[in-house]
């Protein structure tokens, strides 16, 4: 890849770059702007409070504008995960934010008994995968996909996920021997470093840029903890170990070398310090990742003893040497091109340093071998061109061997035995979707990977909710969605794809004409809407509509690439190492004859791609896919700055607007509805008889049991509604389950909050009657003792209302004391129960709506002495009251529990230490009163007091509650 191919969309030159969808970006940049405003002005949520949105499905009107409205928000807050439907959308800090990663914060979503319900973390992924494993719900094996473009922070990511795992599933709290555990652990953690030394190098978007894709498997055993990985990788730029784009540097392990060798390592290696390489441009940029120390350790943890560690950095430091040869033309052109004067000590040290014969490295660099017939070989001079790619193909070839041989020494390190581990979850590190100014095939094949990934991204999310859809037996559907198949079949279509055609035309035995080629695909790929052409282009090239945008695609050179021919006299030159490392990278390695023949024989990078991405799919369609898109808010990597536009372009490439556009044409929220019933269970009346006979809680689920709690919850709900939506465009109930849109949601938890508050009130009635009551009483006591009534009997009285007082003083402690711990729990509902106790609100109409249902069951006994267990228990559905008090305190006592307990009527058990059992009613009156009956007690002002009247044909005393 050249430099000019490597201008990103958004990498700081954005003037330089006139990609396609970079003209959408600039678009969208207009209107985002223009319509921000106006759009927020109609949005149901309070702008100030966008940034507490932990799901963007949730953001109300859902547009990309408001999306990002409320991602921006939430990064200002320093707020960087954030939920889509089912995948999270990590936004880059681009500085370490302490406390956000520490082992605490790992323990915390590890022992949360609901870590969904936590704030949005890549640990809540982490944690969801390790339980579903541990639940061994089908498909039991996870794949964590973490996609994003580059510097978006996927490496990081999938750092975290890794630690998260070594932490969570560590084996060292076994039983083992301390030494093999943390070994294990170590090991998997030691692939990193190693890696990204060899796999990373520093670009113009991200100084640790990963340079292949990968998929890291962590295997579980039958307890769930970690015994072992594997890692595969895909799609390796090798073409950068023998040029990097400009302003770019080589892959990190040639700085860390030449910065961090010891003097007898240059002098083995033959880099003084004082040496240059051309291979390595940017060598005086310091960057952390320069640590060779830190790779050398990494190295020896995972086997790669020292003699090893030889080998390879001499092959290493041959390449380089094998960078600084040039080559220049010869007068006689029968002859083959000279190497230049001051590059042949090079040719020398590389020679040395690889162990192969100096003459014939000298030789096959310039002259290339025939084959005529099955003995004769003929030599024929290489052109100056030809020097130079033979010289660079010498060097791909190694490295990229290299690199696979560091992957499989990795993979025996810390792969488990097989019958060791029965499960895994996956780590899928892919780079995203690329639309350069000029694209080639390594970006062809890149946003392929992204359109399967997408695909299978967007069936698994549209066939997880209509499957959920079917099996809750609703007939609603989705809205057709377009998916990208199209594209595919563009793409890896057989016989006639873009693959195809490509792959047949490196197998025919002549010299590649891009005109020719381009003229082909659209003759065969006319049919197909995915394809087009810029008509103002004169360079042959093709269009491809990818779902994340338009991609043009410059067919020159995209042959040669695809062959990726090596010389076959190199093969055998470095089959000739004595370096044994060098030998082995080549022992099994047949050198391809370019005869027609062995073209048609020639593995293509594009069918090997196409292979390697199949088995990739195969394996993602047998797992349970957990999306992670990293976005990356501004192009320069500066910490805490986040660009409208760069961020929506990405939003729109990953899918993400998708998503949200999918999720919020359903249901999104589902709520089981023994759990709807729980929270929402104080809004009807009914709760108590769904219970079921045993009354021990919301045992049953499903329809027949618990369906008419909910619809009266619903039509509760239902009642505020004031907008034209339909219910069924509302809210359906499933089997099991009721399915909301977000609106729906707003709705029942407004409702929710205003029986709660309405609770709370009723709770500070009964209070303030009860303190008025008390100072009645004791003005009546005075009254008795002026009047000269017996002095027992008033001290009696006195003695009781005293009495009371302190257990109502108590209990008054205790309510505060549980609304404490609610604030903990649940802070924003105790705030509103905050807000009412301070300023009790006007009395709400459903409250007087409230029709009289006769509870047919009553629970075990639940004993409550007062106010706070009156509250405590007022999400119960039914509840006995006990008493040791009696008289107006016992009357008051059992008043607050039944008002406390959402003023439904019913009949509720009393114990007194009096009476030993009776029974209490209340009854909801017209106009906003409510009635309590309860058994006769020895109140001795009930016939005397306004509000306490005789009932004379039951014999139970009445109170009638005005205004409540
Ligand atoms: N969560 C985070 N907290 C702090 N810094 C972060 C975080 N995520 C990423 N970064 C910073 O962003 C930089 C780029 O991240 P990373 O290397 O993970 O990107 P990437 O998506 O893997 O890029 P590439 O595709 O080029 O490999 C990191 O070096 C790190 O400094």
């Amino acid at each position: 890849m050249n430099s000019e191919k490597c201008q990103r969309i958004g990498n700081g030159q954005e003037e330089k770059v006139k990609g396609v969808l970079k003209k959408s970006g600039h678009a969208h940049r207009k209107s985002l702007n223009d319509s921000l405003d106006g759009e927020l002005k109609g949005f149901l949520i309070d702008e100030g409070q966008l940034h507490t949105y932990d799901d963007l499905t949730k953001v109300n009107p859902v547009t990309p504008t408001t999306v990002l409205k409320c991602l921006q928000a939430r990064y200002r807050a320093q707020v960087f995960y954030t939920h889509a439907g089912c995948t999270l959308v990590a936004l880059n800090p681009f500085q370490p934010i302490p406390g956000l990663y520490t082992l605490e914060v790992m323990k915390q979503y590890h022992c949360a008994p609901q870590p969904q319900e936590s704030k949005p973390h890549i640990f809540i992924v982490a944690e969801e995968a390790y339980r579903n494993v541990q639940g061994q719900v089908d498909p039991v094996n996870q794949s964590l996909v973490v996609s994003g473009e580059s510097g978006a922070g996927k490496t990081w990511t999938s750092r975290c996920l890794m630690k998260y795992y070594a932490t969570v599933a560590a084996s060292s709290s076994q039983m083992k021997s301390q030494d093999t555990v943390e070994m294990i652990e170590r090991r998997v953690l030691d692939s990193n470093p190693i890696m990204e030394a060899f796999g990373n190098a520093c670009t113009l978007r991200n100084s640790n840029s990963s340079r292949f894709g990968k998929y890291i498997q962590l295997q579980l055993d039958r307890s769930q903890l970690l015994v072992g990985a594997s890692v595969q990788t895909y799609l390796l730029e090798k073409t950068r170990v023998a040029a990097q784009p400009a302003n770019e540097r080589n892959f990190h392990i040639f700085y860390q070398m030449t910065k961090g060798a010891s003097v007898d390592q240059r002098k083995d290696w033959k880099i003084p310090y004082d040496q240059s390489f051309a291979w390595l441009p940017n060598a005086e940029k310091a960057l952390e990742e320069d640590c060779f120390n830190e790779t050398v350790e990494a190295m020896l943890h995972l086997g790669i003893d020292t003699e090893k560690q030889g080998h390879i950095f001499r092959i290493l430091a041959g390449l380089l040497h094998l960078g600084n040869i040039t080559f220049c033309t010869v007068a006689d052109e029968s002859q083959p091109c000279d190497i230049k004067e001051h590059s042949k000590d090079c040719v020398q040290d590389c020679a040395g340093l690889l162990d192969i014969p100096v003459e014939e490295l000298q030789t096959y660099l310039r002259v290339q071998t025939l084959r005529a017939g099955n003995q004769s070989v003929l030599f024929r001079p290489c052109s100056l061109a030809d020097c130079w790619v033979r010289r660079d193909c010498l060097a791909k070839v190694i490295y990229a061997q290299l690199f696979e041989w560091l992957v499989m020494f990795i993979n025996d390190s810390v792969c488990a035995k097989k019958s060791t581990w029965c499960n895994f979850i996956g780590l899928l590190d892919v780079y995203g979707f690329e639309c350069f100014q000029v694209n080639s095939l390594e970006q062809l094949c890149i946003n392929y990977a992204n359109e399967k990934l997408q695909q299978h991204f967007v069936a698994h999310y549209l066939k997880a909710q209509q499957e959920e859809y079917v099996s809750e037996g609703l007939e609603w559907s989705f809205v057709k969605y377009q998916d990208n198949q199209g594209c595919l079949d563009l793409l890896e279509g057989i016989p006639t794809g873009v693959f195809s055609l490509l792959n047949e035309e490196c197998r025919l035995n002549r010299a590649s004409d891009a005109k020719q080629f381009q003229g082909r695909l659209e003759k065969e790929l006319s049919g197909n809407s995915s394809m087009s052409r810029d008509k103002f282009s004169k360079l042959p090239h093709f269009t491809v509509a990818h779902y994340a945008g338009k991609v043009s695609y410059q067919i020159e050179g995209m042959m040669e690439k695809n062959k990726d021919p090596v010389p076959p006299e190199l093969i055998h030159l470095v089959q000739k190492s004595q370096n044994p490392l060098l030998h082995q990278l080549f022992a099994d390695r047949q050198a391809e004859d370019q005869g027609a023949r062995g073209l048609r024989q020639v593995v293509t990078v594009v069918s090997r791609f196409k292979n390697s991405l199949e088995s990739l799919m195969k394996i993602l369609h047998s797992t349970t896919p957990h999306y992670t898109r990293c976005i990356k808010p501004n192009p320069e990597c500066r910490p805490l700055t986040f660009r409208k536009e760069e961020v929506i372009l990405q939003l729109e490439a990953c899918g993400i607007v998708e998503t949200i556009h999918i999720s919020a044409a359903g249901f999104p929220i589902r709520i089981p509805y023994r759990s709807f019933l729980q929270r929402y269970g104080l809004l009807s009346s009914l709760t108590a008889v769904a219970q079921g006979a045993d009354g021990n809680g919301l045992e049953a689920d499903g329809m027949d049991a618990l369906g008419p709690a909910v619809e009266e919850v619903l039509s509760a709900a239902l009642r505020r509604h004031t907008r034209n939506e339909t219910r069924s465009a509302l809210v359906h109930c499933g089997r099991t389950k009721v399915f909301l849109t977000n609106s729906m949601l707003e709705l029942l938890e407004e409702s929710r909050i205003r029986a709660r508050s309405q609770r709370a009130f009723a709770i500070q009635c009964c209070w303030h009657r009860y303190q008025r009551r008390r100072r009645h009483a004791r003005r009546r006591a005075a009254i008795l003792i002026q009047a000269g009534v017996r002095s027992w009997l008033v001290r009696r009285e006195v003695q009781r209302w005293n009495q009371a007082a302190a257990v109502l003083q108590r209990s008054w402690r205790k309510w505060r004391a549980l609304m404490d711990t609610l604030a903990e729990a649940e802070l924003d509902d105790a705030e509103d129960l905050r807000e009412e106790e301070a300023a009790p609100p006007e009395l709400d109409p459903v409250l007087r709506a409230r029709g009289s249902v006769q509870l047919s069951s009553l629970p075990e006994p639940v004993m409550v002495r007062g106010w706070p267990m009156g509250l405590a228990l007022a999400s119960a559905p039914t509840i006995t009251v006990s008493m040791t008090a009696t008289g107006f305190h016992k009357m008051m006592s059992a008043m607050a529990c039944l008002s406390a307990h959402c003023f439904r009527s019913g009949e509720y058990k009393v114990e007194t230490n009096q009476f030993k059992q009776g029974v209490a009613s209340i009854r909801a009156q017209p106009r906003g009163s409510i009635k309590l009956h309860y058994q006769r007690s020895p109140l001795l002002y009930a016939d005397r007091r306004p509000d306490h009247k005789r009932d004379g044909v039951t014999g139970l005393n009445q109170i009638l509650l005005e205004g409540i």
